[in-house]
């Protein structure tokens, strides 16, 4: 049975310097842009040319990659349903934290359970998370391939792969669909004007 119990007699403390003061610093305002969908649908290439594009207009973000959180923070967690739940939840708190501290947090897992991207939503007031759906067919993620591990999780190697039989929930409600046009996919740069222009207009990128 575990020792670990939930904390008791614990209080909230507040410093004198809170978001309003940092975000006014950064003339910036913190959120969270959470980017899903399946492996090898661009989550990481939009979070790493979002980052760059911020960073050339004077604008502090910070990359929660999915693989790279898993060789420190999550790094006990698996992919069973239960783990890959956790997974979402300690990096949704590692965002609202990020986004507290007045940054552009942009969050890229696979994240395939929608009541476990909610959860995260919630943590949040609702205009600061931005969810962002990589809307890529199987197909094409297949196609890509770049770690090989659809080869794999075919052949019966990997189990409980998102996509082949482990199920991934689209959003129902996000608040940015990258896709195909006419079967071409919008270019790094394009995908990241795309988000860079919603955070422009819902007025993220001025204090
Ligand atoms: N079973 C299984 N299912 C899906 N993905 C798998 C699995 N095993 C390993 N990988 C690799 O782990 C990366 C996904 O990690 P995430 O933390 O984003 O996954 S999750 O949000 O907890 O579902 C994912 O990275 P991306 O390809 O960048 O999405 C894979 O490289
Ligand atoms: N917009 C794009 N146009 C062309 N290739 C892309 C695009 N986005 C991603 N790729 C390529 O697809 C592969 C998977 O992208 P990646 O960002 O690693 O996906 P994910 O993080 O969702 O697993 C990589 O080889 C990447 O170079």
């Amino acid at each position: 049975m575990s020792t670990i119990t939930n904390s008791t007699n614990i209080f909230w403390q507040e410093c004198q310097i809170g978001k309003p003061d940092r975000q006014k610093l950064l003339n910036q305002k913190g959120c969270v842009v959470w980017i899903t969908g399946l492996s090898g649908s661009g989550k990481s290439t939009l979070a790493c040319s979002l980052g760059r594009e911020l960073h050339t207009r004077g604008k502090l973000s910070y990359v929660l990659d999915g693989d790279n959180l898993r060789h420190g923070l999550n790094k006990d967690l698996g992919f069973k349903p239960e783990d890959r739940t956790e997974n979402i939840r300690r990096t949704g708190e590692v965002a609202k934290l990020f986004a507290d501290a007045g940054l552009i947090c942009v969050a890229s897992l696979i994240s395939p359970y929608r009541r476990d991207r909610d959860a995260c939503r919630a943590m949040l007031p609702d205009a600061n998370f931005i969810e962002v759906f990589m809307n890529m067919p199987l197909h094409l993620c297949e196609a890509r391939d770049p770690k090989g591990l659809y080869k794999l999780a075919r052949s019966g190697k990997i189990k409980g792969f998102t996509g082949i039989d482990d199920p991934y929930e689209p959003p129902l409600n996000c608040e940015i669909e990258i896709k195909q046009e006419n079967g071409v996919c919008p270019t790094p740069t394009a995908m990241a004007g795309q988000v860079v222009s919603y955070l422009e207009n819902k007025g993220f990128l001025r204090s």
